[in-house]
């Protein structure tokens, strides 16, 4: 089943698979005439010149259409006629196309909007009592407590708790997650369903500005704007369309003047026939169609422009924690160094992690379960930072830390300490294994501070992400992790994920000028992350990809959430955007091609009455002038229809260089582009020339 929709959505196609990896292109995409018939309210109401004036070149036909409407009914013909209907159904087909496109998107929209209803919310008043209210009335800053079996009012930030949540009426994914306050994994979607325990979250969304919502407008593609690429090819058509606008248009003066006098029916469908009109038609259905493919991967994509960059991507960042490894940290064992007491370091580990609020310092808390250290009196909480690196707390004639081992030996030479010789074999060893290793270190009264010991936290990498780095690699892009873990852990993790490059004690400023360094050397950057601290490196990215199981703050800031939490996820995310780039690049050769072909079609046809010398271009040997004219407009018009699948499905692609793409592109969508209309035309010239008076 796919992804947005849990249960089965009528107007969805019969793609059972889309998360098969590595399969772009190759899923079928239904095309059928349920869907057709679904999209046409919607194409008759995209008929408006308003709305056409997006797409000139079809604008161009619809004024044709018009044209010829007035001109047959004042002087009717077959010619007249059989023109008329197909410049509107030329029209027609390509609103077609872009509302087949958009029709898929509304489909899931309308599952999603079940998560949208409203329900009833336990807000916490300030003494801490709960109030009932209608979850359509949270704002941003209310907190809110949910139990087992209840909906989550609204997207929000755990700051209390631990849960198992069911996500997947907005992932698909029906194994339940775990959501807990303080680390990379609080965040929370309204409409998802708490399945065990208590959690109190913090509502970070305004109503009307939820994920949900946003979801929503992307799938339906209220929110789609153009991207560069598509703007600049935009443009070039409508040129070229005021190019053979004024050539036809000079035209009927020339033949005039040459006493081939030309009529207007036949000069509107000679223009309809050599502007783009084929690609015209397709070019905003090609761009939604790439969104769609990115949502049915589970990807949701807040650009088109980051869809197009995706194609180009040369190097990608990763976070470790939460990204490459699974992210849930756990402190495994904590071992002295310097001769101290293991007793005295537990207690001191314990109260360095009380008011840790990060799954790293409840896991701590629960590793040390027996361990009850002496309250410290007037004690304050020296919260973690990704900048600091350390957590700990300060009361009365006592500071407790713990954090990286390089900011905490920092903090103890900076206070005067000194460091014993058996910490930096313990932090290694940890590291080694690929464990993040957390320094303890105390200052009683304004004695020197003292390390005390070391606490291991483990995590593990993800699974299957060895060979899809692999895959990365083949296709050209470099890999990084950043993390704000020490050197060796990082090395130690790299080695086993395969990434090609680590960048180690990073900080979040780090990792924003890193992005900015490779940026300025021309390079492509797409960044996966989870965390606050990945926000701003997230932003800056050409590709920010923030995984769902992240912070809001994370989904915020990228311009692509991944709903399945799966970094090696941007695999598919660059395959479908070069495939988007490839598939409009050769619907516009194939468009062109097709274009100049019908010239031959057509002119001989006209002229060949004052100008026998033409007949040698005659090559086509239509049956009459007027059936010539009539199967270029039909063909022109027919082969919109006949490419909407491909515009929707996208061109086949397979890893390979840019420049073999294009040579092969080229080949088969120019040269394919120059013969589908001799073909096409001659075989329609057969059907048409049987109708009386053509
Ligand atoms: N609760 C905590 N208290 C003290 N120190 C911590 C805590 N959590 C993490 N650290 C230390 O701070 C370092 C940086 O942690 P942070 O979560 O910011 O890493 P990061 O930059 O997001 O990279 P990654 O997510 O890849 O680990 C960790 O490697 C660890 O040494
Ligand atoms: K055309
Ligand atoms: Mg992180």
């Amino acid at each position: 089943m796919t992804a947005l929709s849990p249960s089965p959505a009528p107007s969805r196609d019969g793609d059972d698979h889309p998360r098969r990896a590595g399969t772009v292109g190759g899923t079928p995409v239904g095309f059928g005439r349920r869907q057709l018939l679904a999209a046409l309210p919607d194409a008759f109401r995209k008929l408006s010149p308003v709305a056409l004036l997006a797409t000139p070149v079809m604008l161009v036909v619809e004024i044709g259409a018009v044209a010829t409407t007035v001109l047959s009914i004042i002087d009717p013909s077959t010619l007249g006629w059989m023109v008329t209907v197909w410049l509107w159904l030329t029209v027609l087909f390509g609103t077609l196309a872009e509302s087949v496109a958009e029709g898929r998107g509304k489909a899931q929209a309308a599952s999603l909007r079940a998560l949208q209803a409203e329900t009833d919310a336990r807000r916490l008043r300030p003494d801490g009592t709960e109030e009932h209210v209608p979850s359509t009335s949270l704002h941003q800053g209310d907190l809110v407590v949910v139990e087992a079996g209840e909906r989550i009012p609204g997207d929000g930030d755990v700051v209390e708790g631990v849960a198992s949540v069911d996500e997947s009426a907005v992932t698909g994914e029906s194994a339940p997650v775990i959501r807990e306050s303080g680390g990379d994994r609080s965040a929370v979607t309204g409409g998802t369903e708490v399945l065990s325990d208590r959690i109190v979250v913090r509502i970070t969304a305004e109503p009307g500005h939820s994920f949900v919502d946003r979801m929503i407008a992307l799938v339906e593609g209220s929110e789609r704007q153009r991207t560069p690429n598509e703007i600049a090819l935009n443009v070039l058509l409508a040129s070229l369309t005021a190019i053979f606008v004024a050539v036809v248009g000079s035209l009927y003066f020339v033949a005039d003047y040459s006493d081939a006098h030309q009529s207007v029916l036949v000069l509107t469908a000679l223009l309809v026939c050599l502007i783009p009109t084929t690609i015209g038609a397709l070019l905003s259905a090609i761009g939604i169609a790439g969104m769609d493919r990115l949502v049915r991967r589970n990807v949701l994509a807040m650009s088109g422009r980051a869809v197009e960059a995706a194609g180009d991507v040369d190097v990608l960042l990763l976070d470790k924690t939460g990204t490459i490894t699974y992210g849930n940290r756990r402190a495994s064992e904590v071992v002295a160094v310097g001769g101290t007491v293991q007793r005295y370091l537990e207690e001191a580990t314990v109260l360095a992690s009380l008011a840790d609020e990060t799954p790293e310092g409840r896991s701590i808390v629960e590793l040390l379960e027996g361990v009850q250290p002496e309250p410290l009196a007037d004690a304050v909480l020296v919260e973690f930072s990704a900048a600091t690196r350390m957590s700990g707390l300060d009361a009365a004639g006592r500071q407790v830390r713990k954090g990286a081992a390089s900011a905490v030996e920092a903090w103890v030479r900076a206070e005067g300490g000194t460091v014993p010789d058996d910490l930096a074999p313990a932090v290694q060893r940890v590291s080694e294994l690929g464990g993040t290793p957390l320094v303890v270190a105390d200052r009683v009264g304004t004695d020197a501070p003292r390390v005390l010991g070391v606490v291991h936290l483990k995590d593990v990498v993800k699974e299957g992400i060895r060979e899809r780095f692999e895959e990365l690699r083949a296709m050209g892009i470099r890999t990084v992790m950043i993390t704000g873990d020490n050197a060796v852990t990082a090395r130690v993790i790299a080695a086993e994920a395969g990434v090609d490059d680590v960048l180690a004690e990073a900080t979040p400023e780090d990792k924003l000028a890193l992005i900015r360094s490779e940026q300025r050397g021309g390079r492509m950057v797409a960044m996966c992350g989870d965390g606050t601290n990945d926000a701003p490196a997230l932003a800056q990215a050409d590709v920010g990809v923030a995984m769902n199981t992240g912070t809001m703050a994370a989904k915020e800031a990228g311009n692509m959430v991944d709903l399945d939490s799966d970094p090696t996820k941007l695999i598919e995310v660059v395959e479908i955007g070069k495939q988007l780039l490839i598939t409009r690049g050769a619907l516009t050769t194939f468009s062109v091609a097709n274009d100049v072909a019908k010239y031959f079609a057509i002119l001989p046809a006209m002229f060949v009455g004052t100008f026998p010398q033409l007949d040698v271009l005659n090559i086509m040997r239509l049956s009459s002038p007027a059936s010539a004219i009539t199967s270029a407009v039909v063909f022109n018009a027919l082969i919109i229809v006949g490419l909407i699948p491909l515009a929707l499905r996208g061109v086949a692609y397979r890893p390979s260089s840019a420049s073999s793409l294009l040579r092969r592109n080229l080949l088969i969508y120019g040269v394919g582009g120059l013969i589908a209309p001799f073909l096409g035309i001659k075989l329609l010239d057969l059907v048409i020339s049987l109708i009386p008076g053509l």
